[in-house]
């Protein structure tokens, strides 16, 4: 006989979105069921950007070593360990784990239960030998690596973020399907640690991103060795010699590509199959959940958050939705997504990062836009640490007003951060002239950009006879 629990919500996912929807509604003392048929954490903690970047770090300091000839001191080639690199960032994961753990959440008032949840009528929801009944139910059911319909493909061994950080050796020669963040990330990282790295991209790489920038970041990895193919179709793929053989084909004709490993980042496939959505009457195809800019889908007890909503897929924007959605649920106050707020930053070195309006978006949108832009080799921070190529972008509006920034280079992660806050907040230039910031940071990019904007002003004739007759004064 089932067990039947009629809590206020039923969270199906414990990934960064069902976490944060739980976490929240617990801390309001309000009864909230989650169900987890995996790893609490979900993809962040277990499977992308916990070890990602913990093994971008350790490629980091491979690469230091490299470079710190340029400072004077010679130490040689690098020696990686990678079983005691991937034994890192096993241990970086299980000392984030316990703040994920199901212990945690039942600490907080959370029932966990773990197991498959699917839907079985429109507020029913069934996972293991529990019926959940909810007044409310949010789908954070993340997404899965795509496989793309390569010949081939389903007879050759390949690799996705999966199963990469279980890797015992470093691979000779990987290749790498796709060069969005995924692909480009993961291809530096290993160059870096000593591996030959491929990557095929069907399209342009990081295509999403301002060209310029995008290729200050490109000719970075090009030069450390990766080699990279764009425009560059997969037409079969197979086993050879211990390794894959890759048949591929461009404007300049046919080759074939030979790796020891194949990985896959070729985008990323909604969770929702195993949902059963049509018993919940919840509109649905092979692309994703319907929803609508307050995350409910077809069925208005339900929400999509996270990767499941399809939309940009980030950490934070999971976290994001999950406020979103507890905003309405909790405090029945409605709610909108706002992508234009949300920043994207892709960890490869340089640094890309982006947030609200390119140029041409901007323009269509408001008509006339002005952009500012301030290369990173004028700033004296930039100089000291040897910090090599970059640029910011700011796309501006009427009255000064910051619509979107796009910055290509080293601590761009750390820096959008201010021009998030501001295009959040409708900040304008004046803003970013008149705080003070430290000297010698790399923030001061951005200052310095917005004290560009404004000094037409010094030249201006009314301005400097302003001046002249203030003289006057004594
Ligand atoms: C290699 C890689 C690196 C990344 N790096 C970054 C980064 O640096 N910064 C960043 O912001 N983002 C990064 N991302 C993206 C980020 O990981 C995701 O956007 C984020 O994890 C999405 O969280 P989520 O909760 O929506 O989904 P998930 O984390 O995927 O969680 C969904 C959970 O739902 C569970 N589930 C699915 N179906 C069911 C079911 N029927 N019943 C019960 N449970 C179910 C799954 O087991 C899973 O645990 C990276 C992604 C990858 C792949
Ligand atoms: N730094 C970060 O925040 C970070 C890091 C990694 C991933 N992510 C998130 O994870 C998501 C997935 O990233 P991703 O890089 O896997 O996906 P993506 O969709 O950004 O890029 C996939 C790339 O694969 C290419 N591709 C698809 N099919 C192909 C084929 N058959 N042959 C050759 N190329 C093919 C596409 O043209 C595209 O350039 C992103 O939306 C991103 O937001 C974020």
């Amino acid at each position: 006989m089932a067990k039947v629990l009629n809590p206020d919500i039923c969270v199906i996912g414990g990934g960064a979105a069902g976490l944060s929807v739980a976490a929240g509604a617990a801390a309001f003392g309000v009864p909230v069921v989650l169900v987890e048929r995996a790893r609490m954490g979900g993809d962040c903690l277990n499977f992308g950007c916990v070890p990602s970047k913990t093994l971008i770090a350790a490629s980091k300091h491979a690469q230091a070593i490299r470079a710190a000839e340029e400072f004077g001191i010679t130490a040689g080639e690098p020696i990686v360990d990678y079983e005691r690199l991937q034994a890192r960032v096993h241990a970086v994961i299980g000392a984030i784990a316990p703040h994920d753990s199901a212990e945690r959440f039942e600490s907080l008032g959370v029932k966990v239960i773990a197991d498959t949840a699917r839907f079985v009528d429109d507020r029913t929801v069934a996972a293991g030998d529990h019926l959940i009944r909810a007044r409310r139910f949010v789908i954070a059911t993340g997404s899965s690596p795509a496989v793309p319909a390569i010949p081939g493909l389903a007879e050759t061994p390949y690799l996705t973020n999966e199963t990469l950080f279980d890797l015992k050796r470093l691979p000779e020669h990987l290749v790498i399907v796709g060069a969005g963040p995924v692909g480009l990330e993961m291809a530096q990282a290993h160059r870096r640690l000593g591996a030959r790295v491929t990557v095929i991209d069907s399209g342009k790489a990081l295509s999403s991103g301002d060209p310029e920038l995008v290729a200050i970041v490109l000719d970075a990895i090009r030069a450390e060795g990766t080699v990279l193919h764009e425009e560059t179709a997969i037409q079969s793929v197979e086993r050879h010699a211990g390794g894959v053989r890759l048949h591929c084909k461009n404007t300049q004709g046919r080759f074939f590509l030979d790796g020891s490993d194949l990985l896959l980042a070729a985008g990323r496939a909604p969770n929702h199959v195993s949902l059963d959505l049509d018993a919940a009457g919840i509109r649905h195809d092979v692309k994703g959940i319907a929803i609508g800019t307050d995350l409910r889908t077809s069925n208005r007890r339900v929400y999509a958050i996270g990767d499941a909503a399809g939309g940009l897929q980030f950490t934070h924007v999971a976290n994001y939705h999950a406020r979103l959605a507890l905003q309405q649920i909790l405090f029945r106050l409605p709610a909108r997504e706002d992508r234009d707020i949300i920043p994207r930053v892709t960890f490869t070195d340089p640094e890309l990062a982006e947030v609200g309006l390119g140029q041409a978006d901007a323009r269509e949108k408001f008509g006339r836009v002005d952009v500012v832009c301030w290369d990173f080799s004028a700033n004296d921070r930039a100089r000291t640490d040897g910090l090599g190529q970059g640029l910011i972008k700011i796309t501006v509006g009427r009255r000064g007003r910051i619509l979107g920034a796009a910055i290509a280079g080293a601590g761009a992660g750390e820096m959008i951060n201010g021009f998030a806050l501001a295009v959040a907040n409708r900040l304008t230039l004046k803003h970013f002239r008149g705080y003070v910031a430290p000297y010698p940071t790399l923030s001061e990019i951005g200052k310095q950009a917005s004290i560009s904007y404004y000094a037409p002003v010094a030249r201006n004739p009314l301005v400097r006879s302003v001046i002249g007759m203030l003289r006057y004064f004594g």
